[in-house]
């Protein structure tokens, strides 16, 4: 008789850190495969022929209320199968509250909720906790249960806190149930994460001993109906590898300590509004290299708008349209990208050419199959905004080195851009005059004070409530100038420069993609992936903030942060979202580099985390995942988690409620695909866009846009909160006008 490896059925409320569960098992469940289904996606009738082909049920965390029907799903009938059907299930958090509701418990709230909040647990040395010292763990919960004394749920921890005690394990003293109420997985989890689960799984196996149960001969039926088992990405159209060779980048390399991006810029013609224009600018550390495009005519630009069944292709005033067919726009690009892929360039540079440009909050949001706001749903402008880059530059700030670099063989633009650079060197070495803040009077038109606050108000009931543990509600801020005569030049990008110098940034950008010109002082790099073979894929979310001022030095900046229980709270939530976000690809291997720390930019302090996770070696079989894999990252992880809440799915669809504009290309991000097969994309934020439209081509006056917000918590006070929004604001707004 063969030994199957164990199955486990991991049951997902809706992305509450599903994967970093599923992680946690497969660590602590020896060669267990794990398969995991949403709650709504059977009902029991119809999971219960399923069922004997697992060893054991774990049932994940979630938003909303066990008493809601659909919130749990199918997880409420979890707790009466019948006897035949019967198997050991470990629920977590809502997983506990359901089933102690099924077994009589009152459901209550939280006096004062928890999340993201570590509290020490005590318990009774049942077995659940065998060989587990002192327990301190993480929770997220608005809602706790009472058992009912007497009945079969018995409990094996609790913790006392200002809602006094708090249950926090139980059991069912006949059936194969166990749950806690905290979260085993959360990376701030001492004691009760791994060795809990470890003893669950020796648990289970003593009770299926005990009642001579099996699990049944795995059939490939199930797999079709079930899905496959973690982790699992599909390749719907993943290319072959091309049989021909791949192009070479022909490079350049100039010892130009101070060459400026901005001088590279005019040198390519920035300064040409009507022209499309690229430069992902590292302004300020930890930012490194800054990367300018030197488009053409014949730049291919790709644009798509979310519910399109096509992409639009431009080359100069030449456009057509391709229909996506059964791909969605990432596999589209995959495709594209796996077409493109060259070999050759400078191995110490992140980019050798590829796509630059910009990608809207709400393609986002479309990724996570959360139905767009149709009353804020403008959809005038692309979701999608791309240009193919053939000849770029890459200005290396540590080494002063800069990279003269094209796709195109035999390019002679190589040998005079090389020229020009080293003549301008040589005739100045000065960067060009910054721009100067407008004294055109520009009019400001700020959020709403009063409805920002109810705003605030109304996103803490629906914390209160358990429906998500945080909430990054924003708010959208216009500026208007009076349009200045085309003799004083290109206006934006006089006001890019005037940001940079007001705010530079590691992530500034200048991007000019008709119809949309973004100027952006982000400090937030998103997600960046190495170049293949073997990438890391790299976050770096950022929660927390202080704004700079006389007497606010770092250690007083680290007291206000890293001291506040709020602050590590709401970016340790965005972590385990991160962690959640990065283990749904990539499997097991995801580790937090950097916790919390203070970092230091121009015009604030910011508590900044890092992640990574690799893939493991032969995840995938032998197909060659790498282009369609990246951009497969980045659909299941936008939109930005630092920007959303969590969990990400609930917190997303409440926001859509609670604010009046769509984001649009605020909230999102933008950066580069390389050809070499790297990306690196930043979150637009602390940045400012507007639209080449009839709105703004018609009338006298400059319109820009742009978002700011921060993160709402049960810890939150409304009116810190909006200052903090203006401590935002006033970063990209103040390089227009005097602070507000
Ligand atoms: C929402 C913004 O910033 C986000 C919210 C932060 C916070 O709550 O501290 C910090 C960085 C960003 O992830 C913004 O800049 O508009
Ligand atoms: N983390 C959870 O599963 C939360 C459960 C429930 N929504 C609560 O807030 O209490």
């Amino acid at each position: 008789m063969t030994i199957e490896n164990p199955r486990v059925l991991l049951i997902d409320s809706y992305d509450s850190f599903t994967f970093n569960l599923a992680s946690l098992c497969k660590q602590s469940i020896p060669n267990c495969i794990i398969y995991i289904i949403k709650n709504d996606a059977f009902t029991i009738p119809e999971l219960l022929p399923f069922l004997s082909f697992f060893s054991a049920v774990i049932v994940g965390p979630g938003p909303g209320s066990p008493e809601n029907d659909q919130d749990v799903g199918l997880i409420k009938d979890l707790w009466n199968l019948p006897e035949r059907s019967l198997l050991p299930i470990f629920g977590v958090c809502l997983g506990l509250q359901s089933l102690s509701v099924a077994y009589g418990a009152q459901l209550r709230r939280l006096e004062v909720v928890k999340h993201g909040q570590i509290s020490r647990i005590q318990h009774a040395e049942d077995a659940l906790f065998d060989g587990v010292g002192m327990v301190d763990a993480v929770r997220y919960h608005s809602l706790h249960v009472v058992p009912v004394e007497g009945g079969p749920m018995e409990e094996l921890a609790w913790t006392e806190d200002e809602n006094g005690h708090v249950v926090m394990a139980v059991k069912h003293t006949v059936k194969p149930f166990w749950a806690v109420q905290y979260h085993p997985e959360s990376v701030c989890t001492r004691g009760g994460g791994l060795e809990v689960i470890q003893n669950f799984w020796r648990l289970a196996q003593d009770w299926s001993r005990k009642v001579g149960r099996q699990a049944t001969t795995w059939n490939n039926a199930v797999g079709k109906a079930v899905g496959d088992p973690w982790p699992c990405y599909p390749f719907p159209s993943a290319q072959p590898t091309p049989s021909e060779p791949r192009p070479t980048v022909t490079t350049a390399v100039l010892d130009l300590p101070h060459m400026a991006a901005e001088t590279v810029c005019e040198f390519f013609g920035v300064l040409d509004e009507e022209s499309p224009f690229v430069c992902l600018d590292s302004a300020a550390q930890p930012g490194r290299f800054s990367i300018i495009g030197s488009l053409m005519q014949t730049s291919l630009q790709i644009t798509h708008f979310v519910g399109d069944a096509f992409i639009t292709l431009m080359q100069g005033r030449h456009s057509t349209q391709e229909k996506l067919g059964r791909r969605d726009v990432w596999t589209w690009l995959g495709d594209f990208m796996a077409r493109k892929r060259a070999c050759g360039g400078h191995q110490d540079i992140p980019f050798w050419g590829g796509l630059i440009g910009l990608l809207s909050y709400e393609l986002g949001v479309h990724s996570l199959n959360v139905l767009l706001n149709q009353d804020h749903r403008k959809g005038q402008h692309p979701d999608l905004n791309l240009i193919f880059v053939e000849r770029s530059v890459v200005i290396d700030s540590t080494t002063g080195r800069v990279f003269v670099q094209s796709l195109i063989p035999d390019d002679s633009w190589i040998a005079d851009t090389t020229c020009t650079l080293l003549s301008a060197s040589q005739t100045s070495k000065s960067i060009p005059p910054s721009g100067k803040p407008s004294h055109l009077n520009p009019v400001v038109r700020l959020p709403d004070k009063s409805l920002y606050l109810a705003r605030i108000h109304e996103a803490k009931e629906r914390i209160f409530a358990g429906d998500s543990y945080e909430l990054c509600l924003t708010a959208r801020t216009s500026v208007s100038f009076p349009k200045v005569f085309p003799i004083f030049g290109s206006t934006s990008w006089r006001r890019y420069q005037a940001l940079r110098t007001k705010n530079p940034a590691p992530y500034s950008a200048y991007i000019r993609l008709h119809p949309t010109t973004l100027i952006s002082s982000s400090p937030e790099r998103f997600l960046s992936t190495s170049r293949p073979p073997n990438p890391v894929f790299h976050l770096r979310p950022i929660k927390g903030t202080v704004r700079k001022g006389p007497g606010i030095t770092r250690a007083v900046a680290e007291e206000a942060l890293v001291g506040s229980t709020k602050e590590v709270a709401e970016n340790l939530m965005i972590v385990d979202l991160i962690r959640h976000d990065l283990h749904a690809i990539v499997g097991e291997d995801v580790q937090v580099k950097q916790f919390c720390v203070v970092e230091e930019y121009e015009t604030v302090w910011q508590l900044v985390s890092v992640i990574e996770g690799r893939l493991a070696p032969g995840i995938y079989g032998a197909s060659d995942p790498d282009s369609q894999l990246g951009w497969e990252m980045l659909k299941r992880s936008l939109p930005p988690g630092s920007m959303t809440g969590a969990p990400k799915k609930r917190s997303v669809e409440i926001l859509q409620t609670l604010e009046d504009h769509e984001r649009s290309i605020y909230s999102g991000v933008f950066g580069y695909w390389c050809v070499g097969g790297g990306s690196d994309w930043s979150v637009t934020i602390r940045s400012c866009f507007k639209f080449e439209d009839s709105s703004n081509s018609s009338s006298d006056m400059e319109h820009w846009d742009m978002g700011a917000g921060g993160a709402i918590t049960a810890l939150s006070n409304a009116d810190a909160e909006w200052d903090e929004m203006l401590v935002k604001l006033n970063s990209v707004v103040g390089a227009f006008t005097s602070c507000i």
